[in-house]
């Protein structure tokens, strides 16, 4: 299997305090994984550094050639007199005069991410799982083929977390798409994810969803 992500001696500090030291792990193209860990063990501080928003100390990664990254990020609830439709939220990286195909594009992402008959609702009447599939939908029209998505399911009710995890493995399952999850839900990564990256005390370990035990102590 082609490797998505490789990770290499990988270390960061803020000033005087280390947050991690030396992470070596890959992801394979087409893997689901969730990425695990204490509050604070750095996992947020990881994803900024795959998405090239913070330099690690040391270390480096490298993403395969044809790597798009798409980046859905932690729920954060938006004013409920935000003007924009979920549609023009979704289309707010696009051009302001959009070809057909843009257009098209929209059309169909709108349907995929079941947001079609909801494209004019306002995103601050949206509930929390439509908001969030709206910013999963805005990662795609990108066309990611590797999602990082940071606590995207926090607070969100059962229902909204099931249909968002529903769709991320649709989109692995059908698009080959690599996925990256962070989380603090255990048994929705047991359920979803094939793979865990569980990052604790300065250092990461990798193996099986099905193999994972709530604390390595
Ligand atoms: N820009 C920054 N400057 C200084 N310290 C920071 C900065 N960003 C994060 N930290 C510190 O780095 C550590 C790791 O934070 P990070 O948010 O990456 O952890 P986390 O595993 O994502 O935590 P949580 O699960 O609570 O979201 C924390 O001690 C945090 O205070």
């Amino acid at each position: 299997m082609a490797k998505a992500l490789n990770v290499v001696d990988l270390t960061m500090r803020f000033d005087d305090h280390e947050i991690f030291k030396k992470l070596n792990f890959s992801l394979e193209e087409g893997s689901m994984t969730a990425l695990l860990g204490p509050n604070g063990a750095g996992k947020t501080t990881l994803v900024r550094i795959l998405l090239g928003m913070l330099s690690p100390a040391k270390g480096y990664f490298e993403m395969a050639d044809d790597i798009r990254v798409g980046y859905v990020p932690q729920f954060r609830n938006i004013d409920p007199d935000y003007p924009l439709s979920i549609q023009s939220f979704i289309e707010l990286n696009t051009p302001v005069f959009k070809s057909a195909k843009v257009k098209q594009e929209v059309s169909h992402i709108l349907q995929e991410t079941h947001l079609k008959g909801l494209a004019k609702t306002r995103m601050g009447e949206a509930s929390g799982g439509q908001k969030q599939r709206a910013y999963l939908a805005q990662a795609l029209l990108d066309k990611p083929n590797f999602i990082i998505l940071d606590e995207a399911t926090a607070s969100l009710d059962p229902k909204a977390k099931e249909e968002l995890m529903n769709l991320i493995q649709h989109l692995n399952r059908e698009h080959g798409m690599t996925v990256l999850f962070v989380t603090h839900d255990i048994p929705l990564a047991r359920r979803y994810m094939k793979d865990y990256l569980y990052l604790s005390d300065g250092t990461i370990r990798q193996g099986k969803m099905e193999d994972f035990k709530e604390s390595f102590n």
